[in-house]
């Protein structure tokens, strides 16, 4: 049987935004209150996204330092940048998480998908959809906002699955860029090898 095509996904944010337990939300469906903020985790789950089997490998990020994160940037194909819309500096921190992955990941376009967690807290909001949705727009990126603990519409897995495809469709359009490309090598030898002849 063929081996479903892998992704690697990671989820950044400031600490205590809330990346482990959406993780989880995914992966078990249920929400855990408290984990070890110093843990970072890999998980490697199988899922059908519209009819095609994908194997993820999601790795949860946790404190670290500039290097760190380089590293994760570089290990992934496509990233989760999670904020707490009860926490405006989580929201602040988005866009230079943005442009640092823009930076390590250069030249190529990277599959992002923006989260503004914790929407359960809505009584205590600092930051507004409508900022979610400018600053996702800006990044030309999918938005979600969704909640790891009350995850009642299923948000949670959208923004996954919008990833994987996400890192799919690019994939796809590499693979062809990379065949029109040889195809061309191939063109420009044939024409050389013809001038060659008739000079
Ligand atoms: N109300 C509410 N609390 C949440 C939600 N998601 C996470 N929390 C709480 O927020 C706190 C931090 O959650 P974590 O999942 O540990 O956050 P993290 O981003 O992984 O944090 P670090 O590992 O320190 O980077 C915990 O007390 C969670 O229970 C949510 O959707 N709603």
């Amino acid at each position: 049987m063929a081996k479903s095509p892998e992704v690697k996904l990671a989820v950044f944010g400031r600490a205590g935004v809330g990346k482990s337990a959406l993780v989880v939300r995914f992966l078990t469906r249920r929400f855990i209150w408290e984990y070890d903020p110093t843990l970072e985790s890999t998980y490697r789950h199988q899922a059908n996204i519209d009819d095609e089997a994908v194997t993820m490998e999601i790795l949860d990020t946790a404190g670290q330092d500039i290097q760190q994160k380089e590293g994760h940037m570089r290990w992934g194909d496509g990233f989760i940048i999670v904020y707490d819309i009860t926490d405006r500096g989580s929201f602040e921190e988005v866009a230079p998480l943005r442009n640092l992955l823009e930076e390590v990941k250069k030249p190529k376009n990277v599959p992002l998908v923006l989260v503004g967690n914790k929407s359960d807290l809505d009584h205590v909001r600092q930051v507004g959809t409508e900022e979610g949705e400018r600053l996702a727009a800006e990044m030309a990126c999918a938005f979600y906002e969704c909640s790891a603990c009350a995850d009642e519409g299923g948000a949670v897995s959208e923004a996954f699955h919008e990833l994987c495809r996400e890192v799919r469709r690019r994939k796809a359009m590499q693979g062809k860029a990379r065949r029109r490309s040889s195809t061309t090598h191939v063109k420009q030898a044939i024409n050389k090898m013809l001038t060659k002849i008739s000079s």
